[in-house]
């Protein structure tokens, strides 16, 4: 179990000191319950990971595509972090949320022009540039406004991350980002420089997400410092920011085993100082971008669970009232979890069952091993772990089910951080065939 979870002497599950039973009474099922103490621990490892190198600059910004609600960016500006944002939408929350917008970075890989018209008027504190068609961009809106932007240029390494291939990032063939490989990298750096709007600061990569492994972030390190070396010597440019984006794995079953925090900073920090010295550069400010690392362990769905059907020696289900809607995770890559009966949680779990979603979807299985007590079945409240990061926020209305509420638990309080959708916010965008003109 993760963070403040624990069987309470009822024998039922609480996170954050509240028992998880009282949650689905108080604000239904499906639920997203994020452990807001759990999400500040984190914070705090990263934080102390970086304070032990002695005099180094360096930089958090929370990923907010793992998820972004206005409380939760309040959270993150209250523990005194950054914020990436990947679109207006996320920007606008941002914004909303009464983030200063010196501390926003833009992030996309084909920001609209309203988009960087947003960023612009906000003054936000860094662009990151993905492609040529934008850089040209944004410099000639930049000069039309009178007006100058930090920007990170989006490299890829040419770093295959050890993860699944639809999360890597950091590959040759990725839609990402200038490739260092092939002298795109270096065109744009010169073009960045020769741009009068734009103050290139540095640049920026992600190599993927889930990553156990410290080799990728390494070797991406080591090519970016190599060219850093190149465009010192060739275009006095100096690197001012790394920035070496998120990806750090989490514990979504109990076979998973991710690096401690610390491990992955030190790999990070280490490897940029060697390179340093190898190539006689000053020691770049080091940022990342960690999204599912700071919320994906503190966030667990609950789902109540109702009908089952056993096909004897097959296999046996049991289905909840969620799904891929809530967790897309399980169809889109074979991702793993694990759950408990959150109101047996004290009883031997020995009865193998797949756990379905209600979706009109052979593929809407959110865990196809799962063991639960034998008497778990229709009314009980399951609960599916590590589901903080890209689960409300990559929620889906399919077949027309709501959003699910999202409370924050904290020394024995809940709290609603966003409202359950009902049936009437589902219909409020469309609009009747008798007002449709074209339908006349
Ligand atoms: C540019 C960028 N930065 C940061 C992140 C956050 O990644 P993670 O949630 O794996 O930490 C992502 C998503 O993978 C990303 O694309
Ligand atoms: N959404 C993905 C990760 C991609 C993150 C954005 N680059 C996941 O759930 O694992």
């Amino acid at each position: 179990m993760f963070g403040t979870q624990m069987i309470n002497d009822r024998g039922h599950l609480s996170i954050g000191g509240v028992d998880t039973t009282d949650l689905a009474e108080e604000f239904g099922t499906p639920l997203y319950v994020y452990d807001t103490a759990l999400i500040k621990n984190k914070i705090d490892e990263f934080k102390h990971a970086f304070r032990r190198h002695d005099g180094l600059n360096w930089q958090i910004a929370y990923a907010s595509k793992a998820f972004s609600t206005i409380a939760m960016i309040q959270l993150i500006e209250e523990q005194d972090l950054l914020l990436d944002v990947v679109s207006g939408g996320e920007l606008y929350t941002a914004l909303k949320a009464g983030m200063a917008p010196k501390r926003i970075h833009f992030h996309g890989n084909n920001k609209s022009d309203a988009e960087l018209a947003m960023a612009l008027d906000a003054k936000i504190g860094a662009v990151i540039v993905d492609n040529f068609f934008e850089l040209e961009r944004l410099e000639s809106m930049c000069a039309a406004r009178k007006q100058t932007v930090a920007v990170l240029l989006r490299v890829t390494p040419g770093i295959e991350a050890h993860t699944h291939e639809f999360i890597m990032t950091g590959q040759d063939a990725s839609k990402f980002g200038f490739n260092l490989g092939n002298g795109m990298a270096d065109r744009a750096v010169k073009q960045a420089l020769q741009a009068p709007h734009l103050d290139l600061k540095g640049i920026h990569s992600h190599i993927g997400s889930q990553i156990f492994e410290r080799d990728g972030f390494a070797g991406a390190i080591r090519l970016m410092m190599e060219h850093a070396y190149k465009w010192t010597r060739d275009l006095a440019f100096h690197l001012e920011v790394l920035n070496v984006g998120g990806g750090f794995g989490i514990r979504y079953t109990q076979d998973d085993q991710p690096l401690a925090i610390e491990d992955y900073i030190d790999t990070i920090v280490n490897t940029a100082a060697e390179e340093c010295t190898r190539y006689r550069l000053k020691m770049p400010a080091i940022w990342i971008e960690p999204g599912r690392s700071l919320v994906g362990e503190a966030g667990t769905t609950l789902y109540t669970a109702g009908a089952s059907k056993d096909i004897i020696g097959v296999r046996k289900y049991l289905a909840v009232d969620g799904g891929m809607s809530d967790n897309i995770r399980p169809s889109l890559y074979q991702a793993q979890y694990w759950a408990i009966c959150a109101n047996k949680a004290a009883d031997p779990a020995d009865t193998h069952v797949s756990i379905a979603g209600k979706c009109c979807e052979s593929g809407d299985i959110l865990i196809k091993d799962a063991v639960l007590p034998k008497n778990c079945g229709a009314g009980d409240l399951i609960a599916v772990f590590s589901t903080g990061a890209y689960g409300y926020s990559m929620a889906s209305h399919y077949n027309r089910l709501v959003n699910p509420a999202v409370v924050f638990v904290e020394s024995g309080n809940a709290t609603l951080a966003v409202r359950r959708e009902t049936y009437e916010d589902l219909i409020r965008q469309d609009i009747p065939l008798k007002n449709l003109s074209c339908y006349k």
